[in-house]
């Protein structure tokens, strides 16, 4: 059985960033990341911008201008302006190339057709400089930058309409046991709702994973094996939940054996999710969960999150940590690592009653899970603890 810290290490070793892209179009692209640089099409401005709406002058030294015409955001004449010269102009609008400033239109006393301008006048004020911001053939955005919605502004603001990204993995999510009833369904003596299977495909699709196959197999032996060969085929990361422990009927670790699926690990010291398995056949990821449903949800945020993310290429691909202060206490039995449903709130986090792996009515409140390291036995009150904050 090895530890937490060995564990995650092993599948961050594991997993490597796919080098397959694809090309999407920018108004999808939200939260995707780049698999190459983006080079600007365009200067960004296009053209020298007025910055203020005022007047741009053709600067001398005096402080009486003419006014001789008028440019708005849009427009596309340049009049030609001689020194003591200016026209009226407005934010956006293309500045003149015989103008050398822009004053606002606050600043400026108007008298028929001209201006008297106060205070001191700097060239350049208020003129945005054609690429300024970046420069055609520049790079506008570096390979691995995760798309955000500021970053879809910027592209499309380059006229840019399609980006290479990472390829996300498609997942098969393969739940397993002969107790197992749709929800829906009648409940009968000995049956329980499948609740692994939504649970885990939802968790995927809010991560904004969109290949999701869903699987499941009674536990037997031959079909196991039959569904887990199709999963492997049809998809690039297996999870699976259920029939890992040492029971009689619990085939999962032996049909993925016998399927030539590589055992990176088997075991990990904590709770819940003692019989978490993680494997690899070729570029293949295989996750089997307990199927114990509070254990399976902790493994996935703890072990598959961030292999899929760092499979998708994102170089942040864990969840984030904090340390705060446990406003609660909790005794640990035992020597295995454990991780504790809890509410974070700003800087202090409150552990929560109810902590079987087969719970998940606290897990549905839960928003964050304390980490206590195998080493450490109790919480106690105001204790700093490590926590693992956790998406929706
Ligand atoms: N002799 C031992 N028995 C067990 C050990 C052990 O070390 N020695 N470990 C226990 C631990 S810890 C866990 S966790 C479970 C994991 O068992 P499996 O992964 O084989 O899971 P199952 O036996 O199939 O199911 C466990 C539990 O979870 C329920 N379940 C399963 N799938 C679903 C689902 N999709 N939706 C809702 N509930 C599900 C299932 O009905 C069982 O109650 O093993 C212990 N045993
Ligand atoms: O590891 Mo199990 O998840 O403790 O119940």
């Amino acid at each position: 059985m090895i530890s937490v810290e060995e564990a995650i290490q092993k599948v961050v070793k594991t997993v490597q960033t796919t080098t397959t892209s694809q090309t999407i179009r920018v108004r999808e692209a939200v939260g995707e990341i780049l698999s190459k640089d983006v080079i600007a099409p365009i200067n960004m401005p296009p053209f020298r911008q007025s910055a203020m709406d005022g007047y741009a002058l053709n600067l001398y030294d005096n402080t009486t201008y003419e006014v001789r015409d008028e440019v708005k955001a849009g427009d596309q004449h340049h009049p030609v302006l001689e020194k003591g010269e200016a026209v009226r102009i407005f934010t956006g609008a293309a500045v003149p190339d015989t103008a050398n400033t822009v004053i606002m239109q606050e600043r400026v006393v108007m008298n028929e057709n001209t201006i008297a301008v106060e205070g001191l006048v700097n060239f350049g004020d208020n003129i945005r400089l054609e690429g300024e911001q970046i420069k055609k053939g520049e790079i506008a955005l570096k390979k691995d930058t995760i798309i955000t919605v500021a970053g879809i502004g910027y592209l499309l603001s380059l006229g840019i309409q399609e980006i290479q990204v990472y390829k996300k993995p498609s997942i098969g999510v393969v739940v397993t046991g002969n107790e197992l009833i749709e929800p829906g369904k009648p409940l009968s003596t000995g049956k329980v709702y499948d609740s692994n299977g939504g649970m885990l495909a939802t968790a995927l699709q809010s991560l904004e994973y969109k290949e999701i196959s869903e699987y499941s197999v009674k536990d037997q032996y031959e079909t196991t094996k039959e569904v887990l060969l199709t999963a492997l085929k049809e998809n690039d990361v297996i999870v699976l939940s259920g029939g890992i422990s040492v029971g009689t009927y619990d085939y999962v670790g032996k049909a993925l054996k016998e399927l030539g699926v590589e055992e990176i690990f088997y075991k990990v010291k904590q709770k819940p999710g003692k019989p978490l398995f993680f494997g690899r056949k070729k570029n293949k990821i295989v996750f089997a969960l307990p199927g114990n449903p509070a254990a399976a949800l902790s493994c996935f945020y703890l072990y598959v999150y961030p292999a899929l993310e760092k499979l998708r290429g994102n170089k942040n691909f864990s969840l984030d940590k904090k340390e705060v202060t446990s406003i609660s206490s909790f005794e640990k039995k035992g020597n295995r690592a454990q991780f504790l449903k809890a509410i974070l709130e700003e800087n202090t986090v409150t552990i929560l009653e109810g902590q079987s792996s087969a719970m998940l009515q606290t897990f549905a409140v839960a928003n964050a899970l304390v980490y206590i390291p195998e080493e450490r036995s109790r919480i106690m009150k105001n204790d700093t603890v490590e926590v693992i904050c956790l998406p929706i």
